[in-house]
């Protein structure tokens, strides 16, 4: 079984973060690995509370699970603060770690600021350069090269995102028009469409998404066929979402397609 580590954070409500990260690893068929890197307290409706960890309780989680386990691929997901994100820079680059998703998290669905706004400057000179693949939405996009969003010039961006030095970027489509995915390798635009399913219980689908990118990574598949099965993964699970749970905008239910109809 390939081994797939997430580097991101608690979600206590368990809708996204490293809970989301682990029930699209089960739904993807690769073992998953977490290095918790903070912690929320967290439901649907709001974040209460952050509380970051030092960054070497980082990079000692990633350097004992590689050293026994092993990774075929990582994701990141909130890393927070400019400590963390360069100390797990460090850590992927000296260890050589293949793979590489980075999901900036800046903003949760709820609205609360996951991201310290002096880290966009670490993200663009650390852990970009490294990424096989970078998945910010159209706000992340944007906000990362400093401008404001204009869904008309989302290719614009993406050029700009890809001269950070990723290999690619991938702009997800839950907040555009058309609701596809946007994939730039350097040299042409993919448009990853799919069904835009009405749903609210959103909560997790970033996370969802990326997770399953870095498994279908794991799995041997090239880029753009492996974003379009983590497209179908996180719009299935969005389809899927669990209204009932919580007041806000419910949890993306990763293995609601393969559940339905299943005897517990
Ligand atoms: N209503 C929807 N129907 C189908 N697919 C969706 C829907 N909303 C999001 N997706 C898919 O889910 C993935 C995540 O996209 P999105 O742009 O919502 O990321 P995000 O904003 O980071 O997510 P999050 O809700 O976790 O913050 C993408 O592949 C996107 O196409
Ligand atoms: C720990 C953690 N990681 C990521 C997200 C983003 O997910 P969403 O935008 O769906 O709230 C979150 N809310 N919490």
């Amino acid at each position: 079984m390939k081994r797939v580590m997430s580097i991101a954070t608690s979600d206590s409500g368990a809708g996204a973060g490293i809970q989301a990260d682990l029930k699209a690893f089960l739904r993807c068929g690769v073992y998953g690995t977490t290095a918790i890197v903070a912690a929320t307290a967290q439901n649907t409706v709001e974040v209460t509370d952050i509380h970051p960890f030092p960054p070497e309780v980082a990079v000692r989680q990633i350097e004992t699970v590689v050293s026994d386990i092993g990774a075929d691929a990582v994701k990141t997901g909130m890393l927070f603060n400019a400590g963390i994100i360069s100390a797990v820079a460090g850590t992927i680059r000296r260890l050589e770690l293949p793979n590489l998703v980075v999901d900036p998290v800046m903003v949760a669905e709820s609205g609360a600021v996951l991201l310290e706004p002096e880290a966009v400057g670490t993200y663009r000179e650390e852990l970009f350069p490294l990424a096989t693949a970078i998945t910010p939405n159209l706000n992340e996009a944007f906000a990362l090269i400093g401008e404001e969003r204009d869904e008309s010039r989302i290719e614009d961006c993406a050029r700009a995102l890809y001269e950070l030095g990723p290999r690619a970027v991938i702009i997800t489509g839950g907040h555009t028009e058309s609701g596809a995915d946007l994939l730039y390798d350097g040299e042409r635009f993919t448009r990853i469409e799919g069904p835009v399913h009405a749903a609210n219980n959103t909560h997790g689908a970033g996370c969802t998404h990326s997770s399953a990118l870095a498994s279908f990574l794991a799995r041997g598949m090239d880029l753009e066929e492996a974003a379009r099965n983590a497209r179908r993964i996180a719009s299935e699970a969005v389809k899927y979402g669990l209204g009932e749970i919580g007041k806000g905008a419910g949890p993306v239910h990763a293995l609601g397609a393969i559940l339905e109809g299943a005897d517990l």
